[in-house]
């Protein structure tokens, strides 16, 4: 008779084992910036979703006009669209250790990329800065971008308030979270 082996394969990409970091806070709270230096040091691979959404804007892609509103608005893209992005992007590099930057911003996008990828994050980091920081540093940031603007910085703040913390705090509750806190009072 023969020995039925089953193999429940975890954080599996096609054939690939992979590590995943999500890399979360409010706008502004720096993302971007900190990624720079952990790619450096640790050997990550830096994938933000904001980039990789205004990427496909930019190709002209058939869902280019409807990202771009939502990016205005500071409404969240439709998962679909963005897992898709990732994905793509985590098959096309050899690296096998990723640091996924500004995903997932709602409980619908943890779970659906936590379906359609089964991958589950090593751990979480999460940017905790003020938001008088956060708006100072985004009307400073200059790279021309069409949502750092006063009205919609707002938006993006009440979105992330009401909908990206909770993933936060769903990720707080299992002890996957590392908070950094990377601001003094007079910078
Ligand atoms: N620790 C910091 N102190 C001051 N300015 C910062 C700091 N980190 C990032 N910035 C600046 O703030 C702006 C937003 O940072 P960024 O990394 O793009 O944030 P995020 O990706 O979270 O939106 C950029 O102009 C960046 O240069
Ligand atoms: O997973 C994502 C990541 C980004 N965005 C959109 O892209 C914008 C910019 O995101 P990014 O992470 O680049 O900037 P941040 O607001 O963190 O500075 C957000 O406000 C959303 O409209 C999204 O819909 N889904
Ligand atoms: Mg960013």
């Amino acid at each position: 008779t023969a020995n039925i082996i089953l193999v429940v394969a975890e954080n599996m990409l096609g054939d690939k084992k992979v590590t995943v970091v999500f890399v979360l806070g409010g706008p502004g709270s720096g993302k971007g910036t900190q990624c720079s230096n952990i790619v450096e040091h640790f050997g990550f691979t830096h994938l933000s979703a904001g980039d990789l959404l205004r990427a496909e804007i930019k190709s002209g892609s058939e869902n280019g006009t409807m990202i771009e509103n939502m990016i205005k608005e500071g409404k969240i893209v439709p998962s679909e669209v963005t897992i898709k992005l990732l994905q793509q992007a985590m098959i096309k590099n050899e690296n096998d250790k990723f640091l996924i930057d500004g995903f997932p911003r709602n409980e619908e996008n943890r779970a659906a990329f936590e379906n359609v990828t089964k991958i589950s994050p090593a751990f979480v980091l999460f940017f905790n800065c003020s938001e008088e920081e956060m708006e100072r540093r985004l009307l400073g940031r200059n790279e021309g971008r069409v949502d750092d603007n006063i009205e919609t910085i707002r938006k993006r703040f009440k979105v992330f308030v009401e909908s990206s913390l909770p993933v936060i705090e769903y990720y707080d509750a299992k002890d996957k979270v590392k908070k950094v806190l990377l601001h003094s009072h007079n910078d």
